[in-house]
């Protein structure tokens, strides 16, 4: 295998930043996502007929909604003596009628158009094309570039290349599609806009509007949206008739795309104007431009890579295809998948808005599936997982902001089912506050979500030391730690403190009866999760010279959880308090798992035997489920220090996703755009494939930097890494060699010494000073 090493040292190969195509999109899931953190656009690069699908991440059905069961309270003690005598199948019937979401909840997923809510499409842009000559285009290409945020589509047809430029905008808050022609009067084409449900067009002028108002399931007047559409011309001529814009005889034309809602009271009519009017001032150059600067200040932060071959040249799907039969040809694909990854964090979210949902901001329905929501027990965390490491710290911030925002719903719902001090969510949520629980037992019922959630809030302070942050952040974990010490029971075997009910997420067990529960008391994640959280509010109490009584109650209590994991007859870590039999053995939740990650209770070096007892656990489990359990289990691997292992599941994230719809069981992998399958599409896969790749590179959770701590004997022979992070706020550059580190850099706001292992041996290290104009 000749594989060029050179450009590792000087830096990013143009194949390394786009994925691309020698033929348009014959399905959405072959689209090009492009997003700003708020507008998506998904054009199909379709030569006569032209989609593209419209998003903005405010757009939700639905509205705030007390779903609360206000005398669920008076259930809990029978539910839990239930669950004590080990009845927990009855206990489970009494959850499903008093200890449930009252109505509709989330609709099974299906809440368009109920209270809940979901996520839906904006609209689809038509653009349709009519050329001087009826001949066969040639040269197609159609790509997406890393490094740019911009996607294109270029073609020859009759002697004229027509070549079209995509993007969101993170200068101007619009959308922009740039024609041009390589001959003078040679673009002719038609603009319409739709939606499948709820909308009107109009035309103001030379100005195409589509706007409407989603169904908020009570009565039908939710959220309003308005999206604007005008077009620029070089030359040529434009008419606006029967809903269309026409266009005829031009040489170059720009469509600006603004659009808005009014999700917490935005002034989108005005503020779409605005926009629209801002952006058609500037030349596309210089929008461009301004784009592509605000763009790299955070995608050029870091980089990896492993050389390349001549398979990288490829057309993307035709290489996904080759990399199934023999990943060692094209090495530079994991790193491609690696910054698509970052990418789209980059594109799915923004300071001050909200985060990626299960879709990150990229849909082309109405019902998206389970909502497009922002599922509490693994998905909406997988989500946030790469971003502290792959050096994009500010785009945390919108989960906390989100976080905070459910906090008095979540006083409510801790109220009205426990009686407890603190906030409470369970395994849903949306942009309106939900914490209710779901409205079923058998996955509503965990009260792990907010717990968990907390992990992820804490991790921005564990990789930035910013202390403001966690001033800002401590009441809602500090209120989340209130909950739990609140609700805990003592289980009688051991005398332990256990939550109860509650369920390892959407997992259920055989009772001696020969009947199923899933609920039951101190599942192991449950005890993990508290355990970590309790952890934390000590910590930042200290940190914050604070909540000194309070401070002294977590010490106790956390004296009494069970211990972070136990090892099963089987030799496998335990799910439950009890060795149940699993209903499915190799259920896709791996949620016992979480005290490997991404809590750092469980280390092979610290825990040795529960960290055996967890590698067991995904040797029984196997490789094969959806997307996101697939990237999780790579982080596990990764965590383990199973480099080759780690791998086989990298590997696995590129499989071709098998289409059965919702199988919820197996089949993940990727799309030919790499976009993670569940299937169906959901993109907490990529988000997690892109953690569990970093995490083979650099781990920091067990008190030292380790450089390569997983990497495969298919990565030996040499990569470089620029720019990652490790906690404390560290930046770390390194290359290496036949599995020998050669160079190694580490940088920080203010020096510092800091542990760092690697070729074995850990060392102290000063840190220097992070170059200027790199900022953190
Ligand atoms: C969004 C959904 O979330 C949970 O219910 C998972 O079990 C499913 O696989 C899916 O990812």
């Amino acid at each position: 295998k000749v594989v060029c090493l050179a450009w590792i040292f000087l830096g990013f190969s143009a194949s390394a930043q786009r994925i691309w195509y020698a033929k348009p999109a014959a399905q959405w899931e072959e689209t090009l996502p492009l997003g700003n953190g708020r507008l998506g656009m998904m054009p199909d690069g379709g030569v006569k007929k032209e989609s593209v699908v419209l998003n903005d991440i405010t757009l939700w059905s639905g509205s705030p909604q007390d779903a609360n069961n206000p005398d669920a309270h008076k259930s809990l003690p029978k539910i839990r003596e239930l669950i004590l005598a080990g009845r927990n199948d009855e206990a489970q019937a009494l959850v499903n009628k008093q200890f449930v979401a009252r109505g509709a909840g989330s609709g099974h997923g299906n809440g368009a158009n109920v209270p809940f809510g979901c996520y839906q499409v904006l609209g689809t842009l038509h653009l349709d094309y009519q050329y001087p000559v009826a001949s066969e285009p040639v040269d197609y290409q159609r790509e997406l570039s890393l490094s740019d945020a911009m996607a294109s589509t270029r073609f020859s047809l009759g002697g004229v290349t027509y070549r079209r430029e995509y993007l969101t905008s993170f200068g101007d808050d619009v959308s922009v599609i740039r024609l041009t022609a390589s001959k003078p009067g040679q673009l002719r084409f038609s603009v319409s806009v739709d939606r499948p449900e709820r909308f009107k067009t109009a035309l103001e002028g030379q100005e195409l509007q589509l706007s409407g108002q989603l169904n908020n399931g009570t009565d039908g007047n939710g959220m309003r949206y308005l999206a604007r559409i005008r077009v620029v011309l070089k030359e040529g001529t434009q008419s606006a008739k029967d809903g269309k814009l026409t266009i005829d005889g031009a040489t170059e034309a720009l469509l600006v795309i603004s659009a808005g809602t009014d999700f917490r009271g935005n002034d989108f009519v005005q503020n779409t104007r605005k926009e629209l009017e801002k952006a058609l001032k500037k030349p596309f150059a210089v929008q461009k431009k301004e784009h592509t600067a605000k763009y790299r200040a955070l995608y050029a932060r870091a980089d990896f890579s492993l050389g390349t071959t001549p398979a990288a040249e490829k057309p993307t799907d035709e290489r996904l295809e080759a990399f199934r039969a023999n990943p060692s040809a094209d090495p530079a694909l994991v790193p491609l998948y690696f910054q698509f990854g970052r990418y789209l964090s980059i594109a799915s979210t923004r300071v001050g808005l909200l985060p990626p949902n299960l879709q990150g901001l990229w849909a082309n329905q109405i019902q998206t599936p389970w909502n497009g929501d922002y599922h509490l027990d693994v998905n909406i965390q997988m989500n946030q997982w790469p971003v502290e490491v792959v050096n994009l710290p500010e785009l945390n911030l919108p989960l906390a902001d989100l976080v905070k925002g459910m906090v008095p719903f979540g006083e409510k719902t801790a109220k009205a089912y426990y009686r407890a001090e603190g906030w409470v969510a369970h395994v849903i949520t949306n942009v309106w506050g939900y914490t209710e629980p779901g409205e079923d037992a058998s996955w509503g019922a965990t009260n792990a979500g907010s717990g968990w959630i907390c992990n992820n809030l804490w991790q921005h302070y564990e990789f930035t030391n910013d202390t403001q942050y966690l001033r800002d952040i401590y009441p809602v974990l500090k209120g989340s730690a209130a909950f739990y010490n609140s609700v805990l029971i003592r289980e009688p075997k051991h005398g332990w403190l256990v939550t109860a009910p509650s369920v390892s997420p959407e997992n259920s067990f055989y009772l001696p009866n020969g009947k199923t529960a899933a609920i039951c008391m101190g599942p192991t994640i449950d005890n993990q999760i508290v355990r970590e959280l309790f952890s934390h509010v000590i910590h930042a109490s200290e940190v914050l010279g604070v909540d000194e009584a309070f401070r002294q109650t977590l010490i106790e209590k956390r004296k009494l959880l069970p211990p972070p994991g136990e090892v099963a007859s089987d030799g496998r870590l335990k799910e439950w308090l009890e060795e149940y039999r699993e209903v499915e053995p190799k259920h896709r939740h791996i949620s016992h798992l979480y005290g490997l990650y991404p809590a750092s209770l469980i280390t092979p070096e610290g825990t040795p035997e529960l960290a055996e007892a967890a590698r067991k656990v995904l040797e029984f489990k196997g490789d094969d489920s959806p997307g996101w359990s697939k990237a999780y289990k790579l982080l596990f691997w990764a965590r383990l220090r199973d480099g080759n292992r780690a791998y086989k599941l990298v590997r696995e994230l590129f499989s071709l996703t098998r289409e059965t719809f919702m199988n919820n069981g197996a089949g993940g992998g990727v799309y030919p755009n790499m976009l993670s399958a569940g299937p169906p599409f959901q993109i907490d896969g990529n988000f997690g494939g892109t953690a569990g790749i970093a995490e083979m590179l650099v781990q920091s959770h067990a008190g030292y930097i380790e450089l390569l701590p997983a990497i495969p004997g298919e990565w030996k022979s040499g990569g470089a890494v620029k720019g990652l992070k490790a906690r404390g706020n560290v930046t770390v550059d390194f290359t290496w060699k036949d599995g020998k580190i050669t160079r190694a850099r580490f940088f920080s706001p203010v020096a510092q010494t800091v542990k760092v292992k690697y070729d074995g041996q850990i060392r102290d290290v000063k840190t220097e000073k992070l170059p200027a104009g790199i900022k953190l």
